[in-house]
């Protein structure tokens, strides 16, 4: 719709959280209807939602099936929780192969793919999920991988705030012809909570940062190594360092839109992403496979030591 674009204010976002049931923010979905949630294969008539969901209290997302399938697996043994005898873990989204769900007690553990229309896709069935379970006082995480800025590659960097590839605190989407400007705010209370759940022990570094989320891997990160390049290092180097100075310590593809659909439903949620590289030495990734794994694993030892708080494990 060319000429037909105007830039909408920022929506005045749900300043109040969530609080009792699961609300959502759209008047079409009507519980008497069937709502098909496409992408998981589950729906409010053919599945028993509430009876399934209702109790969920955290929704862990983050990019790849096995590593979310691994971050359940972790749950299970840090919540002491107990399977039916003889049974593992099962994949609920299984009648669609586009994304993972696990659910460990109240503990959902979802993929969500590879960039923001990916992530947005699955937040939108996650939330309605929710909604129809009735579930009450929900918390979300994104535990992922990024590129670091001048930090040591396995540093856990929790979002302060998301910013897009030219610096702007919010997420833009094309809605019926208009660009409609989402903020991308986060937690600042669980962001403390979290930081404050590393301990001097841990055998890596937790540190807060401002975090960029890009549409892209390649030029979007300013790398040198994609197939296409039309710039120089020069330029890739003067794009980090300026980047750096105004606070961004790493590099990803999803927190804008996980932190601006958080805040506009009202969910308190939280980012947590390990450094698999630092970029200002150089962009490709060549860390051999366990060592990555290892450092997969530790924003999910963050984020598990902050619901066993929640839930006074110990
Ligand atoms: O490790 P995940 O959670 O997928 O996150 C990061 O890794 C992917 C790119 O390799 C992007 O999705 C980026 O955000
Ligand atoms: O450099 C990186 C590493 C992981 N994920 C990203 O998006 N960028």
């Amino acid at each position: 719709m060319a000429g037909f674009n105007p830039i909408k204010a920022p929506e005045d976002a749900v300043v109040n959280q969530q609080q009792g049931p699961m609300q959502i923010l759209n008047p079409n979905i009507d519980i008497d209807e069937e709502d098909v949630l496409y992408h998981i294969a589950l729906s409010n008539r053919s599945h028993d939602l509430k009876d399934m969901f209702q109790d969920v209290k955290f929704v862990c997302f983050g990019g790849s099936p096995s590593r979310m399938k691994k971050f359940a697996e972790f749950m299970v043994k840090e919540l002491r929780y107990k399977l039916v005898a003889g049974q593992s873990l099962c994949n609920i989204a299984h009648g669609s192969d586009r994304y993972v769900l696990y659910k460990v007690g109240p503990v959902l553990s979802v993929s969500h793919g590879m960039g923001i229309p990916s992530l947005s896709i699955i937040f939108h069935e996650i939330l309605k999920l929710l909604f129809h379970a009735g579930s009450s006082d929900v918390m979300f995480f994104r535990i992922g991988t990024s590129g670091g800025l001048g930090v040591e590659p396995g540093t856990v960097v929790i979002t302060e705030e998301a910013v897009d590839g030219i610096l702007r605190p919010y997420m833009e989407v094309a809605t019926l012809g208009m660009m409609l400007q989402y903020p991308a705010v986060l937690d600042q209370n669980v962001l403390k909570e979290l930081v404050a759940s590393s301990t001097p022990d841990d055998h890596f570094q937790t540190i807060r940062g401002k975090t960029m989320c890009t549409y892209d891997f390649y030029e979007g990160q300013g790398r040198l190594d994609g197939a296409f390049c039309d710039y120089k290092k020069s330029d890739k180097m003067a794009f980090l360092k300026r980047i750096y100075e105004r606070g961004v310590k790493n590099i990803e593809m999803e927190s804008l839109c996980f932190a601006a659909y958080c805040h506009r439903a009202g969910i308190k949620s939280a980012v947590i992403c390990v450094t698999l590289l630092d970029r200002l030495q150089g962009d490709q990734i060549a860390t051999p496979h366990d060592i990555m794994e290892e450092w997969q694993s530790r924003p999910q030892i963050i984020v598990a030591r902050y619901i066993k708080s929640k839930l006074g494990i110990i």
